[in-house]
Formats: C-alpha cells, sequence, structure tokens
C-alpha cells in the first residue's frame, strides 16, 4: 500500500507542480472575504493549496544532498508529503460537494496549520545539524539563503490562505470589521505603540531598563495613517525591530546608564510608499557584518538547551530580521537595514499605501529556479587587496 500511495503522491506532484501559484491581490482578499461562499473558498483552495504546497515541495528536490538529508529536513518533507495527501482527498471528482464537504475541509485546514506551526524552528535545527556535520562553501550557503527565503515566504502565503478560510468560514475567532486576518483601516500609530510596549516590557523584564519611544507622523492629507494590511503581519516585523533597537541601546550604553537616547519612529503615509523609519543610537555596526543580519546560515546560533533565565529575552534563533523582511516583501513592500557604525542603526518598513498595489509576491517552481541552483555564486570581476573582515559572529536576536 506504501508504494502504492508513494506512486499516487509522486504523479499528483508532478501534476499538481505544473501549475503557477495564483497570486491574490489585497483587493481580492477583501471582495473574497465580503461575497464569497464557503464553498466558492472550498473550490479555489482544494486546487490553489496543492498547487502551492507541490511547487515548494518540488524545490525540495534541488537542494545539496547534504542539507535534504539532514534528519529535520526529511522531517519537514514527511509533513509536506502528509498535508499533501490530505488535500488530495477534496480534489474535484469527489462527487457533490456537500457542508458535510466543507467541514471537513476546514477541519483538513485546522490540522494542517497545526502539524506545521514548528516548522521554522525544525528547519533552522536542519541548517544547525549541517553546520555541525559539514564543511558549507559559498554556493551552497548562497542555495540555503535562496531556499529558505523562498520555502519561508511559500510557507507565508498558504497559512494566509487557510488563516482567511478558517477565519471567515470556521469556528476560529473573527475581530469585528476584520476581513479574516485583514483590517482594512489598520491603525498603524497603534501598532507601533503596541509592539513598543511589548517590546519594551521583555527589555526592562530582561535589563531593568529601556528606551523611550519617540513618534513622529507626516501624513500630507493629515488624516490618521491608515492601511488595508494584516496587523498581525506588521505587528511581527515591527516587534522584532524593536527588540533588536532596544538590545543595542542598552547594551551599547550599559544597563546600568541611568538615561538612553530614545528610539526615534518615523511613520509617512506617502502617495505609493507608507514608510516607517526606526532609528536607535545603539552603536551600529559596521558593513562587512550587514549582511549576516539576513543571512540564515549565520544567524543560526547554536541553541542553548533551555532558554532559561540567562539567555536574554531578545535572543533567539535568530530568524527575525530574515522572516521580517519576508512580512514586508510579501505583499510587495521591504525591509532595509542601514547601519553608521560606531553610532546607530535605522531600520525601514515600506509597505503600499494603496491596497490595489499590494498583491502577494510567490515563489515559481519553474527553470529560472532551477537554474538558480545549477549557477555558481558570481565569480569576482573587480580585483582587490584581500581584507579581513572583523569576523564578528553578529548577535542572534529572536
Ligand atoms: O546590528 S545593530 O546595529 C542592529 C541590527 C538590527 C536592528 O533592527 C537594530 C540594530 O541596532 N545592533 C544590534 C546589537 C545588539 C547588541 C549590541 C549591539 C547591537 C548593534
Amino acid at each position: 500500500v506504501l508504494y502504492r500511495q508513494a506512486r499516487v503522491l509522486e504523479e499528483r506532484l508532478d501534476y499538481y507542480s505544473q501549475f503557477n501559484p495564483s497570486p491574490l491581490s489585497m483587493q481580492q482578499f477583501t471582495d473574497f472575504g465580503e461575497n464569497a461562499t464557503n464553498s466558492d473558498s472550498f473550490m479555489f483552495l482544494r486546487k490553489e493549496l496543492p498547487v502551492r504546497l507541490a511547487n515548494i515541495m518540488k524545490e525540495f528536490n534541488l537542494l545539496p544532498n547534504k542539507l535534504l538529508h539532514m534528519p529535520s529536513v526529511e522531517a519537514v518533507r514527511d509533513l509536506y508529503r502528509q498535508s499533501f495527501l490530505d488535500l488530495l482527498h477534496f480534489q474535484d471528482g469527489i462527487g457533490p460537494v456537500t457542508t458535510t464537504t466543507l467541514d471537513k475541509f476546514t477541519d483538513a485546514l485546522v490540522k494542517i496549520r497545526n502539524r506545521h506551526s514548528d516548522v521554522v524552528m525544525t528547519m533552522a535545527q536542519g541548517v544547525m545539524e549541517l553546520k555541525e556535520a559539514h564543511a558549507i562553501n559559498a554556493n551552497t550557503e548562497a542555495n540555503i539563503q535562496y531556499f529558505l527565503d523562498r520555502f519561508y515566504m511559500n510557507r507565508i502565503s498558504i497559512r494566509m490562505l487557510i488563516n482567511q478560510h478558517t477565519i471567515l468560514f470556521g469556528d476560529s475567532v473573527n475581530h469585528q470589521n476584520h476581513i479574516g486576518c485583514i483590517d482594512p483601516h489598520c491603525d498603524v500609530v497603534k501598532v507601533i505603540e503596541d509592539s513598543y510596549s511589548n517590546a519594551r516590557f521583555l527589555c526592562d523584564q530582561y535589563y531593568l531598563a529601556s528606551p523611550e519611544l519617540v513618534l513622529r507622523c507626516h501624513n500630507a492629507d493629515k488624516t490618521a495613517v491608515s492601511v488595508v494590511y494584516v496587523p498581525s503581519h506588521l505587528y511581527h516585523m515591527l516587534f522584532e525591530l524593536f527588540k533588536n533597537a532596544m538590545r543595542a541601546v542598552v547594551e551599547h550604553h550599559g544597563a546600568a546608564s541611568d538615561t538612553f537616547p530614545p528610539i526615534d519612529v518615523l511613520l509617512v503615509m506617502g502617495q505609493e510608499d507608507l514608510t516607517i523609519r526606526l532609528s536607535d543610537q545603539g552603536g551600529g555596526i559596521p558593513r562587512s557584518v550587514m549582511d549576516f543580519l539576513f543571512n540564515y546560515m549565520y544567524s543560526t546560533a547554536p541553541q542553548p538547551a533551555v532558554s532559561g533565565l540567562d539567555t536574554p529575552p531578545l535572543a533567539g534563533y535568530g530568524y527575525g530580521l530574515p522572516l521580517s523582511r519576508l512580512y514586508a516583501r510579501y505583499f510587495h513592500g521591504d525591509l532595509q537595514v542601514t547601519s553608521c557604525d560606531g553610532y546607530g542603526t535605522d531600520t525601514i518598513i515600506y509597505l503600499k499605501a494603496l491596497s490595489s498595489e499590494a498583491n502577494e509576491l510567490l515563489p515559481v517552481y519553474n527553470k529560472t529556479c532551477q537554474r538558480q541552483y545549477s549557477t555558481p555564486v558570481q565569480t569576482h570581476d573587480w580585483s582587490s587587496q584581500a581584507h579581513s573582515a572583523l569576523f564578528v559572529r553578529p548577535f542572534s536576536t529572536s
């Protein structure tokens, strides 16, 4: 039976991976949320979810074998196979779609969401297993960086579709005047203040001190800054950036200092971009270390056995910045970091000001991506004296 199931799985993977994922616009998410029926959503998701799963499952096969066969990576691939098989029970041709079918589908989505809840950590463990088992060359490192950005973006998008369906048509709690997990009038100042105060609470708990927040807003039409967005995504990004900035300021000035320079936040509603800039005076970092901030290989710090009292709450397995950047990029925004070594760091979140421009950004399994895995990293076409980057293993915050 297992052999037959494996054959069916491979054949279905080939079938669904032929289709490109269909990126939804914020407009479609909100229109769908307001007008679609449970059955409409079912008819869309029973095809789109297997397509998105199959696209990334096929890309796993392009990974370097040494990563592919790490125990944690094998475990994640098994989760994806199981969830893909679960969804095959609902594909076209199963006969009439009854309310029972719809209820079973929603239950299956909840089961899949729970099954995959620890995948980010498990993949990070896979990277750690690889680092401990093999020497990693530049090509492998580039392929891991490329894959994990696409893998985590694919996961963000699948969880977004599942959350919309379960909130709109399942038992998940629904915020009044939200459409699924989207707030059509997301109050950006409120999310900035909430994420700051929660990061500050952690900072006070650990360092017994924390920097103040100075918030300035610019909006041409003088109204409050609001945007059609997923508040939990914006909160996730801001919470991460505030934790980094607070840790930098307190550690740079010494926890015993009775005053700290504040974290300055500038919020601007432009014509095209909604910009949130955090500026800290935490001493900054040199350009030679900057790239490590978003690097999965170097941000994977060996996890202390148990994060107890001695583990700074702001330090984790270190994927906070790369994941936050993916959340920003998911709806065609971005997250950038600019530092002045010896002074401090600016981190900028760019969101689309117009919901008509906020579309999903999805990885696609195609010839271009396959070439990416076989093309060696850029060989140098500029010459210079060798220079030694101060090999400071950068801080890893959660
Ligand atoms: O690299 S950083 O400039 C830095 C990086 C990201 C960010 O969001 C804010 C930052 O400030 N910075 C993090 C950190 C931690 C402990 C001690 C000193 C520093 C300096």
